[in-house]
């Protein structure tokens, strides 16, 4: 069993990118610019937009964070994204989710240009995926493939199940595995809350992408030996015994799970970090205006 580490993978690609930042910065170009909006103050946003800042400051980008209260409106988001569309300093933004109910997500996801849209959610960077034309491929999915490439998994023609249809991970997932250019050329299954006897189709998973957010929902059985597993699960589950009081859990029964298959990702340390870099590989893609022109 190989250990898919996400963590050392992350820190290539942003070295990778750091080195264009200084190549920009050497020519006098504009460094690239990531600004987040994050309402409330749920511990788990909290952290992931916080890795995503200091990720801009390791690599060289600058960046802004954006805080507003629960309690914040509708109208008064959208007017700071319009004014984040208008700003040449920025290059791309994200709004962190979820959102309070009482603000609607989808309206607030639309409202962002889709030049500057880095997290790939807009309908516009969704609708350009699927068609194979140039967009903002959504970070969790561009991990995972930048993990199977760099480590020479073969996907061609290879069963691909994906348990979780989200428009973050399992949608945009499946869809790029199916796609004609590597990694992808795989059969894909979508499963879901609804699939009778998931045992019976994860078995036949030669990839098992599993984006849920149930802790322990995969278990050894249900898994093919040397099959590859990809676990995007990141639960906070209580743990007194650490100083924050809580611990990273994935949706896979790793120790168990670990034991049969060829390749395996530890949560924490595996797809999270390179959800970072890809957030960070699509805001150089848009400073350089390479998507749309
Ligand atoms: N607009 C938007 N874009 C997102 O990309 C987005 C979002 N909203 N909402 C929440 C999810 C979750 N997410 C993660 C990012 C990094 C880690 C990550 O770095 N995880 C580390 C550990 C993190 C920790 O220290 O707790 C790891 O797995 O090793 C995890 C999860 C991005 N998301």
């Amino acid at each position: 069993m190989t250990l898919l580490d996400g963590k050392k993978t992350s820190e290539a690609i942003q070295d990778e990118i750091a080195a264009e930042v200084a190549a920009i910065k050497a020519k006098g170009g504009k460094v690239p610019h990531l600004a987040a909006i994050l309402v409330g103050n749920d511990g788990g946003s909290v952290t992931y937009v916080n890795n995503k800042v200091l990720a801009c400051d390791r690599i060289g980008f600058g960046s802004s964070l954006i805080r507003y209260e629960d309690s914040v409106s509708e109208e008064e988001l959208l007017n700071k994204i319009k004014e984040l569309n208008e700003d040449p300093e920025v290059d791309g933004f994200i709004v962190q989710l979820p959102l309070p109910k009482h603000i609607d997500a989808n309206k607030v996801l639309e409202a962002i240009d889709p030049k500057k849209d880095v997290d790939g959610f807009h309908p516009t960077n969704v609708g350009r995926m699927v068609a194979g034309l140039p967009a903002y491929l959504p970070a969790t999915p561009a991990g995972i493939l930048q993990l199977l490439k760099r480590y020479n998994i073969e996907t061609k023609g290879k069963h691909c199940v994906v348990i979780g249809r989200s428009n973050i991970v399992g949608t945009p997932m499946s869809i790029l595995m199916s796609k004609c250019t590597y990694p992808g050329e795989a059969t894909v299954t979508i499963c879901h809350r609804n699939t009778v006897d998931l045992a019976h189709h994860t078995r036949q998973a030669d990839i098992l992408i599993v984006a849920v957010g149930r802790p322990g929902l995969v278990t050894a059985d249900m898994v093919k030996e040397g099959a590859v597993v990809i676990d995007v699960g990141t639960t906070r589950v209580p743990d007194e015994t650490r100083k924050s009081g809580f611990r990273l859990r994935g949706d896979v029964d790793f120790d168990n799970v670990a034991e049969k298959c060829s390749y395996i990702t530890p949560v924490p340390g595996g797809v999270g970090p390179l959800t970072i870099a890809m957030l960070m590989t699509n805001t150089l893609r848009a400073a350089k205006h390479e998507v749309y022109g």
